[in-house]
């Protein structure tokens, strides 16, 4: 089946990254039926997830759906602006593990993610299954197949090894922290038991923030992506600072969905979030039961860590 995707405006570009303007599709080939229908912008989008339902619809009811309603009352009550800070710190040191991307990509392996209600596959199919969508459509934009491998990699921070974090410290959408948390964010209503709720300084529409500030100064929820962002930047990886920003914010669905937040975003951040939206429907409309062969994609995968990475990274 062929699921068209939605076009960028023409002419526009990203930062380093130029936004293709000719048609994009994205195939999903396993040789499996999907239902298909048609959004309201004239796009072929999968209709329904693995359980039979409707993407990202957290009402509906499934055998996730109260594991997932938990999860968000305990990741919004517990993630406050002085628990991420202290996060960012404690991670940012990354002295933890040294080791290399596959090396990443194979302890995924044991990760499954409670807040997701469209997967219950190990974290690695999704890796792949993203990456290789990607690249049937994009296959010019080598950095595009890679940000798609590794951009979940932040996951392992459930593991022991990592410091065995809660799920509502890991996964999950993101929010930003330090103004007020937007209507649209999934259960918003258990941000009442947030200690920065009724705080005056955070519970204003621009909090402790300016106009325009740029998303680089603004404290988002603690999880796989802010760390994956920090493991990769520090490690000095040579991704177009669009990679990067994929990276960083594709959890953050209130902003790149429903357009909350956009207030705070510079002029950069508005090219990357081109490309952010494009890479969106790979990571939620890839998600199926469908395997890819690992050890055949592997050695291409290699390449490209190898063109962006060191060869061990400190995590
Ligand atoms: O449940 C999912 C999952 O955790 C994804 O990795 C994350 O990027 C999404 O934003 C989230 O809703
Ligand atoms: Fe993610
Ligand atoms: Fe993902």
């Amino acid at each position: 089946m062929t699921i068209l995707i939605e076009q960028p405006e023409r002419g526009l570009q990203a930062v380093d990254k130029k936004v293709p303007s000719e048609t994009r599709e994205l195939v999903l080939d396993g040789g499996f039926v999907v239902p298909e229908n048609t959004n309201n912008a004239g796009f072929f989008v999968p209709e329904s997830n693995s359980f039979g339902h409707s993407f990202r619809d957290y009402e509906a009811e499934s055998e996730r759906k109260e594991s997932v309603e938990e999860f968000y009352r305990l990741n919004h009550i517990n993630q406050s602006y002085d628990f991420v800070k202290r996060m960012r710190e404690e991670y940012g040191k990354l002295n933890r593990v040294e080791m290399s991307i596959w090396e990443c990509c194979e302890l995924l392996n044991d990760v499954v993610d409670e807040s997701d209600p469209d997967l219950d596959e190990p974290q690695i199919e999704h890796l792949l299954q993203t990456a290789e969508a990607i690249r049937k459509d994009y296959p010019d934009e080598d950095w595009l197949h890679l940000t798609g491998l590794i951009h979940d990699l932040g996951k392992v921070l459930l593991l022991p090894s990592f410091g065995g974090l809660p799920q509502w410290a890991v996964v999950g959408d993101t929010h930003p922290l330090g103004c007020a948390f937007d209507e649209s964010i999934v259960h918003h209503k258990y941000f009442k038991d947030n200690p920065d709720y009724n705080n005056p300084a955070y519970n204003t529409k621009n909090g402790i923030y300016t106009e325009g500030c740029g998303l680089n100064n603004v404290m988002i929820s603690w999880g796989h992506d802010d760390y994956m962002y920090l493991v990769a930047k520090e490690n000095k990886t040579t991704l177009p600072s669009a990679g990067l920003f994929i990276i960083r914010y594709h959890s953050f669905y209130p902003l790149h969905k429903s357009g909350a937040y956009k207030h705070l975003m510079n002029e950069e951040d508005a090219e990357n979030l081109k490309w952010l939206q494009i890479f969106n429907k790979y990571d939620l409309y890839s998600k199926s039961k469908v395997r890819v062969d690992v050890e055949k994609v592997k050695p291409y995968y290699q390449s490209l860590i190898d063109k962006y990475f060191p060869a061990k990274l400190r995590w």
